[in-house]
């Protein structure tokens, strides 16, 4: 929809009307040609002016209209008609001009921006490129260099950058609609001859080869498999070596394998999804939208080691008062002193005062007396937390939450330590904690919907995706993270070698496989939990029955790397060597390749080839089918809160949507019958077996994602 009406005498002013965001709707499009027709006929009207209601221009393209048949008028003639008008056609950008926002912007001829306006052409992050001559237009407009970084990167900029850019005329402080109609009866009757950004030739650049290649190459680098970047790289060529209406051809050829391409439904999805986890609900029924959160004003962090110092630090730089505690001085001072760099560093970054101010220091655990949420984050040690959770509820003032930073100890054990057990949840952060965007807030079967609303509203405000889950081993992220890491083990000892192993899941799309991720996490820690759960034992039996642990297969391999005192990058050795320790870059270990055939040798394992295709199907579809199961005992509320736990907490490469969505891309089908497969071969596997949900929905057809929860529902009231 869009609204017409004519203002000072001779501009129409065109609204587009579509909240929350004005996207180009069907009704939006078809509301612009008719209202720009209107204009353009009206001989009192000499020149007009676009924006959106309610102070945002356009959020782009409805996404949600993709997976549909799309009817109604098509972006590109409409802005085109837009720019041959022979009035001047102004556009009035507040809030945002996204995507074919920005496009349909670039189509006018002139654009003001509120100087809050951020600006950008994120289709790339969809697993598209601005295809209503987004990537011809821009680059005649601000050159090939710039354009090529919005394209690619899908950035949004602020109005100072796209002035600064050329893609705004001019920015403004006061209400931008006033100022565009002041502006467009002053160029009314003008020559629009210049003003036409298809007419402009493309900058010209010194190499344009040289400058396309790097481009390519970068993209290829950080995609790691996505196929859009590319396509945006080739497009914008396309501006620079072709002529407009050229160029537009090919805009339109690259646009046309993106739209139906897998990875676009599956980055689609993760939009949709990342905004569907901000309506959590609870096994007990408890909603988002029933469940206030309580105000917090000030919050206090137990325990500054790593990660309580990335929290007192994401917590600062929101603006909140917080009470850093930390009982051992010599930490204590060191964490101030790290604490005050990241402060400083962020607020450099950000171009802002550090926050310093807004953290206090202390040795007392009595200092909290008067925050009004908790969060404990001292080493993962149930019996030292359960402590501290008893000092706690003793010291805070009456409602104050208190929340653990676990990462999958049992928060209703915690909370029975305590006077106020429904106060108690998990707020379970990523190292590190101010940069990494995920957050799991764990709920209790004591929890009550205020302690979840109000660290879910703490999450949002600190800048994190949060995703409520239930209590259980591991919660959501780690509890699935066991069965692959117990499979990569199991395929060293099958033959595989941790370089293997780590290209096939770099090549699928992970950042870093799974050996080379343990070394930068430190193989100790999940060694120390190991040994907690009684599964490390000194025992120097060799054979099957030295690899079976409480009934189960179990691989010894990674606490024979650590009774060697190989921890991974901090002690310069893991699973693989480094130059030094703390050093990143890996390098193959001569000496893993002989201890490694020395353990097959003394268990009596036979050597076989493994290739690429079973490393992944093993580790994933083990990892997916912790997920179905998850997701039957009501720990996840649906589908898409594990995908964007994996996604945000894990690097699970977003082109692939997630792991349940990546089970639904494969055919949940298809999962089944590996797993089934492997279970055979490998009856002592557990997380081999099947899920019951996993066969439950084959069993119903294989039902689409999004119909997933009346599956599940169905189960649920079944048992
Ligand atoms: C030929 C092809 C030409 C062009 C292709 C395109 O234009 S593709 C679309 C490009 N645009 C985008 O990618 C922008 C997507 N939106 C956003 O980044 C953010 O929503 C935005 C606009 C920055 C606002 O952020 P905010 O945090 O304020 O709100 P939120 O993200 O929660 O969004 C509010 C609700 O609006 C829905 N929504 C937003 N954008 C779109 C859109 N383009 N199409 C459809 N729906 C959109 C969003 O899902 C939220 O809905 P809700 O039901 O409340 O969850």
């Amino acid at each position: 929809m869009a609204q017409y009406t004519r203002v000072s005498g001779s501009v129409g002013l065109i609204t587009l009307q579509n909240p929350p965001v004005n996207a180009l709707s069907a009704a939006v499009r078809q509301g612009i040609v008719n209202t720009v027709q209107r204009a353009l006929s009206e001989p009192e009207v000499k020149s007009v002016v676009i924006c959106g209601q309610k102070g945002a221009f356009c959020g782009g393209a409805d996404i949600k209209e993709f997976g549909t048949n799309m009817s109604g008028p098509p972006l590109v003639p409409m802005i085109h008609a837009i720019e041959s008008a022979v009035k001047p056609v102004v556009a009035a950008i507040e809030g945002v001009a996204l995507g074919g926002g920005l496009e349909l912007a670039l189509g006018c001829h002139y654009r003001i921006a509120h100087s809050k306006a951020r600006l950008g052409l994120p289709e790339v992050t969809l697993g598209l490129l601005p295809a209503a001559g987004g990537t011809q237009r821009l680059p005649r407009l601000i050159g090939v260099p710039a354009a090529l970084d919005l394209i690619t990167t899908g950035r949004h900029v602020t109005a100072t950058e796209a002035l600064q850019l050329g893609i705004v005329d001019q920015i403004t402080d006061h209400n931008t609609v006033d100022v565009a109609v002041k502006f467009a009866l002053s160029v009314a009757g003008q020559s629009l001859d210049s003003r036409r950004i298809s007419s402009y030739p493309c900058p010209r650049h010194s190499d344009f080869d040289a400058l396309f290649e790097a481009a390519m190459q970068k993209v290829h680098q950080s995609a790691r498999g996505a196929i859009a970047p590319v396509a945006c790289v080739q497009a914008v060529r396309a501006a620079a070596t072709l002529p407009y209406s050229q160029g537009m051809e090919r805009e339109k050829e690259l646009m046309a394998t993106l739209f139906t391409s897998g990875q676009a439904r599956a980055l689609q999805y993760c939009f949709f999804a990342q905004r569907a986890v901000g309506r959590w609900s609870m096994s007990s029924g408890a909603r988002w939208d029933t469940s206030k959160p309580r105000p917090v004003h000030k919050a206090a962090v137990i325990g500054l080691g790593t990660m309580g110092r990335g929290i007192a630090v994401a917590l600062a730089q929101a603006g909140l008062s917080v009470v850093a505690v930390e009982t051992q001085e010599k930490q204590l001072i060191e964490a101030k002193q790290a604490v005050t760099g990241m402060l400083e560093r962020g607020a450099k970054r950000r171009g802002v005062t550090p926050a310093l101010d807004k953290i206090t220091y202390s040795p007392n655990i009595q200092n909290v007396a008067d925050v009004d949420l908790i969060i404990e984050a001292v080493f993962e040690d149930m019996a030292l937390k359960e402590k501290v959770f008893k000092q706690l509820s003793a010291v805070c003032k009456p409602g104050t939450f208190l929340c653990t930073n676990t990462s999958g100890l049992d928060i209703n054990r915690l909370a029975s330590q305590t006077c106020n057990p429904e106060l108690v949840v998990g707020m379970h952060f990523f190292a590190p904690a101010h940069v990494m965007k995920l957050l799991e807030v764990v709920y209790g079967p004591r929890s009550s919907p205020h302690a979840v609303a109000t660290a879910m509203h703490l999450g949002k405000k600190i800048g994190k995706v949060s995703v409520a889950v239930g209590n259980c081993r591991g919660f959501v992220g780690n509890r699935m993270l066991k069965p692959y890491l117990e499979q990569a083990l199991f395929l060293l000892e099958e033959g595989a070698t941790p370089e293997q192993v780590d290209q096939a899941l770099e090549e699928f799309g992970f950042a870093m496989g799974v050996f080379r991720m343990s070394d930068l996490s430190g193989l100790d820690v999940g060694w120390r939990v190991r040994k907690a759960d009684g599964l490390v034992t000194s025992d120097a039996t060799t054979g099957q029955q030295a690899r079976i642990r409480q009934g189960h297969r179990y691989s010894p391999l990674g606490d024979l790397l650590c009774e060697q005192g190989r921890f991974g990058q901090k002690t310069g050795r893991g699973w693989y060597q480094y130059d030094k320790p703390g050093s990143r870059v890996a390098k193959p270990d001569p000496w893993l390749q002989n201890f490694l055939e020395e353990y097959r040798a003394r268990h009596g394992l036979v050597v076989r080839r493994i290739d690429h295709q079973e490393v992944l199907e093993r580790c994933l579809y083990s990892l997916i089918n912790e997920g179905f199961r998850i997701l039957e005992d009501g720990i996840a509320a649906g589908p898409e809160d594990i995908d964007v736990i994996y996604m945000f907490g894990y690097s699970w490469p977003r082109h692939r949507g997630g792991p349940m969505f990546y089970a639904s891309m494969v055919g949940l089908a298809r999962v089944l019958e590996r797993l089934e497969y492997y279970h055979q071969a490998h009856p002592d596997v557990p997380s081999l077996h099947p899920s019951t949900l996993l066969r439950k929905l084959v069993a119903n057809g294989s039902p689409p994602i999004h119909k997933w929860r009346e599956v599940i529902k169905k189960l649920h009231s079944q048992l």
